[in-house]
């Protein structure tokens, strides 16, 4: 309905745009001049890609403005560059339009469109969101797109998602421009795409956007806004347009991504410390840039997936090739942009225009002569990306481009990134006798070049001083000296336009400044005269832009799997499997391992949906967040493509991670971090499910111990029961022994080596269980120098506590029950396992007999521990001390009557300890209540759950 409305007026601008494109350069004039009416205003900003900043005026339909006015941070200049590039994730500056719409609803359908004006590519999405916009907001960060299109019925009243958008510009480098709802068209963004798309990706844009409507009609909004507004448009057949399905990569949110570090370090921005920095080796700028938005949006294609592993493992093996491919892409320059900049037309060429086209067509000359060793590095490939690169690179794909450079340009001419020879190349770039005057306009600029050299020479002469010759764009030649080569003298008067420049002076003559212009003209004319040979070139190669745009593509990602070669061959990584199991033998931190001066001590992990939910304690400084952080780094790792630090590694295809770390190392987090962790909390559970991963660190620090365990416990619950892989390090011990005996729930704790009475050794061990060292805070206050008095009355203190404190949790039936549950599920499991391993005859059956061994030992056990309970048998050998009485008495008669802070047992650990932490004490005694009566509570759920 709503295309029907639009489509009218707009269809009618669309067939004078196809008109226009379709033909040639100048056909942007005469669009542009065809809805003058409209752009006259923005004439003079033409340049400036920022419409609507600069007078907040809208000259496309009087309705749109930048709603974000009033923000101090929006208010910027009216360049589209630079852009500050102070986004979070530190995301490269490129000039991105991105329009939005979406249909309203319980599950809102957002349509997403990103037209990259630097690298000629539009990409298209569309997202079944939740009511947060995860999803949204999740690819907007990913794009940082320069400037935000909404409709403008959004902004009044506020819809959920534009609300949404303003509070995330925050973590954004964009503005919101609002727009007349009439430029999103279905219709519109169809017959861009017919118009605009390469020939050969037509039909398969059309089918994959077929259906997904409000992305297409935001690739109109964006196009028409980039026509109208920016005064740039993209000829007929000149687009990289992409549908990019939000299934088809891992939803990370943008706390997750800064909470792993995966672009940026958290401490040092700049810092290479960081997942993105670890990985990236690539050589070229389209290599890093795709490196970076696939570690933004890992893949969830299990078999692209294996196409990357194929590849990482031919390069890694075949050093030769490796070594030949690495020295074969070093020389690219950023081919995207130089691509982008020969098919986008300025409405109003300048002469820099015109000078940047023949630089652009001797930068895509020196492009097209060094894919062919690109391909001959990759001669003898066997796995299919790289043999799919390979066959990009022939020269049946690069000689037509070739043979029409070759027509015009001389062979001899190369790209140069110093201005002066850049300068040269351009002069002498275009073949002689494409326009007979062009030689004598040459010959000009050689005399003039001779001239102005002469000039300083004499200059240097007469002196006697020895003068540099330097060139930069704006002053072309000038003259340095260094400050002590002047020595006592004065610099002479006939030198004008003196810079002190640290230990240099810089200087000109007048007559430097008149050959300089006479230089300058000479080479304005033979770029003039260069213009229509090259223009022609240019529209000639427009054909091709397609296997070009390929290209470039395969060897952006031959330089990102190149990239993670260098780093597997040279550190120990693994290729990892995909399977249903999350399994991984002497895992490492990539990060940590790199950085530490001491060893990194490898973890094994194993998760399985019986192990999904994993409880880590250990004390302070034990590696807990090491261990964590480390599995969700593999994870991500592996689902780009690379291989993982491990000795053995296999992973389930995880679709959403999560992470909520303690940033704050301030063990006292206050009430605003405590606020903040909810708030993260929160979002993980309303958007966890059974294909996710959460890692969790330190939950409910900021508040009470008492209601840290229970909102600990109350979050626990919810994660065990949305099926996810979580890893949730704690101090709480209580949390480990409450959910001990929930289905899926593992103890793991971090060893420590508590030999010695007075000193903690770290072992960074992980192990089976919860954690039973109780004093290290203790033996930690022993390595700081605490006078030794207060140290020995604490632990005089805290061995009364315990005693109080410590009563066996007496064994239920309802627990040993759901212990032997838990263990046929644990053997069925292995079994189904067992069923799908590839192991190898001998050891499956050598495997499996230990397994049985297992089995019956445990079995035997529980089953042993039942048959006395049943018969009434209650051990109670550990209770001791008349202040522990109390606490039996006052929970003997029933689990049910146990309640919280049995006041008897408080006042008896006063006295001993006498008066000191009394409050701590309290508290202590109530969460061992608290945990029992939870414990039940467990253990009932837990039956009811086995009896369904
Ligand atoms: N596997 C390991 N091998 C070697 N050193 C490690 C390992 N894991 C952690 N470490 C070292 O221990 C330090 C502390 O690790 P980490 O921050 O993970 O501990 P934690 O238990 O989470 O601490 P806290 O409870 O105080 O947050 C790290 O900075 C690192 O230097």
């Amino acid at each position: 309905m709503a295309s029907k409305r639009v489509s009218s007026s707009y269809s009618d601008t669309v067939t004078a745009a196809r008109g226009r494109t379709a033909g040639s350069v100048s056909g942007s004039t005469s669009y542009s001049a065809g809805v003058t009416h409209r752009t006259g205003a923005s004439r003079t900003g033409t340049t400036t890609g920022r419409p609507t900043s600069a007078t907040g005026q809208d000259y496309l339909t009087g309705q749109y403005a930048t709603t974000t006015a009033s923000r101090p941070r929006t208010a910027r200049p009216g360049t589209a560059r630079p852009r500050t590039g102070v986004s979070t994730l530190g995301a490269e500056n490129q000039e991105i339009v991105c329009a939005i719409s979406e249909s309203r609803g319980i599950s809102p359908i957002v349509g997403l469109s990103f037209v990259n004006l630097d690298t000629g590519e539009a990409v298209l999405s569309q997202i079944s969101d939740s009511q947060t916009y995860v999803r949204t907001i999740h690819k907007l960060l990913v794009f940082n797109p320069t400037n935000i299109l909404v409709v403008a019925s959004a902004a009044s009243p506020k819809s959920k998602l534009f609300s949404i958008l303003e509070d995330s510009l925050d973590d954004m480098d964009s503005i919101i421009t609002l727009l007349d709802r009439r430029y999103w068209s279905e219709n519109a963004g169809l017959d861009y795409i017919q118009q605009l798309a390469f020939a050969e990706d037509v039909e398969a844009i059309k089918t994959a956007v077929s259906g997904n409507y409000y992305a297409v009609c935001c690739l109109a909004a964006a196009l028409k806004y980039i026509e109208l507004g920016m005064s740039k448009t993209f000829p007929y057949r000149s687009l990289r347009i992409k549908y990019e399905p939000s299934e088809g990569s891992m939803m990370i949110d943008l706390s997750t991504m800064k909470a792993l570090e995966l672009v940026q370090n958290l401490t040092k921005a700049k810092s290479k410390d960081c997942l993105f920095g670890l990985l990236n080796a690539t050589q070229t700028p389209m290599g890093g840039r795709l490196l970076r938005s696939n570690i933004l949006q890992p893949l969830t294609d299990r078999d692209t997936l294996g196409t990357r592993y194929d590849a990482l493992e031919e390069l890694s093996t075949k050093e030769e090739m490796f070594f030949a491919v690495r020295q074969a892409l070093k020389p690219f320059l950023d081919v995207d942009r130089i691509l982008t900049q020969l098919i986008l037309v300025p409405a109003q060429p300048s002469l820099r225009d015109t000078e940047q086209a023949v630089n652009n067509v001797i930068m895509l000359k020196q492009f097209t002569s060094l894919i062919r060793p690109v391909f001959e590095a990759l001669l003898g490939s066997r796995s299919s990306m790289l043999l799919e690169v390979r066959n990009l690179c022939s020269s049946e794909n690069v000689d037509p481009v070739q043979n029409l450079v070759n027509e015009v340009i001389n062979e001899d001419t190369t790209y140069a990134s110093q201005p002066l020879d850049l300068r040269n190349q351009r002069t002498y770039a275009v073949r002689s006798g494409v326009n007979g005057l062009l030689d004598v306009a040459r010959q000009t600029y050689k005399e003039a070049m001779i001239d102005a050299l002469q000039h300083i020479s004499d200059l240097s002469e007469e002196h006697d001083l020895p003068l540099q010759t330097k060139f930069d764009n704006t002053r072309q030649f000038y003259l340095r000296l260094h400050a002590e080569d002047l020595a006592q003298r004065t610099l002479p008067a006939i030198f004008i336009n003196v810079y002190r420049k640290k230990d240099n002076v810089e200087f000109q003559t007048l007559d430097l400044l008149k050959h300089n212009q006479k230089i300058s003209d000479a080479h304005t004319e033979v770029i003039l005269m260069s213009d229509k040979a090259v223009q022609e070139l240019i529209l000639a190669v427009r054909e091709h832009m397609g296997s070009l745009f390929k290209i470039c593509e395969g060897i952006a990602m031959l330089d990102m799997i190149a990239s993670f070669a260098q780093l597997v061959t040279s550190q120990d990584y693994v290729r990892p499997q995909l399977s249903d199991t999350l399994a991984i033998r002497a895992g490492r931190h990539p990060i940590r391992e790199k950085i530490q001066d001491t060893n990194f001590i490898p973890n094994d992990v194993y998760a399985t949906q019986q192990k999904r939910f994993q409880i880590i304690t250990g004390c302070n400084m034990s590696g807990k967040s090491t261990y964590i952080r480390s599995i969700a780094m593999m994870t991500v790792m592996a689902q780009i493509g690379c291989f993982v630090p491990a000795q053995y590694a296999s992973f389930p295809v995880i679709r959403q991670l999560f992470a909520r770390i303690s940033l704050d190392d301030n063990i006292e987090a206050n009430a605003s971090t405590f606020a903040a962790e909810m708030r993260e909390t929160a979002f993980i559970l309303r958007n966890v499910d059974g294909q996710s991963m959460a890692i969790i660190d330190e939950l409910g620090r900021g508040t009470s111990t008492r209601d840290g365990l229970a909102i600990a416990i109350a979050i626990a619950e919810a994660l065990v029961e949305s099926r996810a892989l979580v890893w949730f390090a704690t101090h709480f011990r209580d949390l480990a022994t409450i959910m001990a005996e929930r289905n899926g729930v593992v103890n793991l704790h971090l060893v420590i080596n508590n030999a010695d009475q007075d000193r903690l050794e770290m072992l960074y061990r992980v192990s089976s269980g919860a954690v039973e060292e109780e004093h290290y805070g203790l033996k930690l206050a022993k390595v700081v120098p605490l006078p030794t008095d207060v140290i020995e009355y604490a632990e005089m203190v805290s061995a009364t506590l315990e005693r109080a404190g410590k009563k066996k949790a007496r064994a239920s039936l309802a627990v040993v029950v759901a212990r032997k549950r838990k263990l046929m599920l644990n053997l069925k499991e292995h079994l189904v396992q067992a069923k799908d391993s590839q192991m190898a005859d001998a050891d499956l059956s050598q495997w499996l007999r230990d397994l049985q061994r297992e089995f019956v030992v445990r079995m035997s056990a529980l089953e042993e521990e039942e048959r006395e309970i049943r018969e009434g048998v209650v051990r109670d050998e550990e209770m001791e001390g008349s202040e522990l009485q109390s606490v039996r008495e006052g929970t003997a008669e029933t689990e049910s009557t146990i309640r919280p802070g049995t006041r008897g047992s408080v006042v008896e650990s006063r006295e001993h300890a006498g008066g000191f932490v009394e409050d701590e004490a309290v508290e202590r005694m109530e969460i061992d209540s608290t945990s029992e009566d939870m414990l039940t509570v467990q253990h009932t759920r837990s039956e009811s759950i086995s009896a369904r």
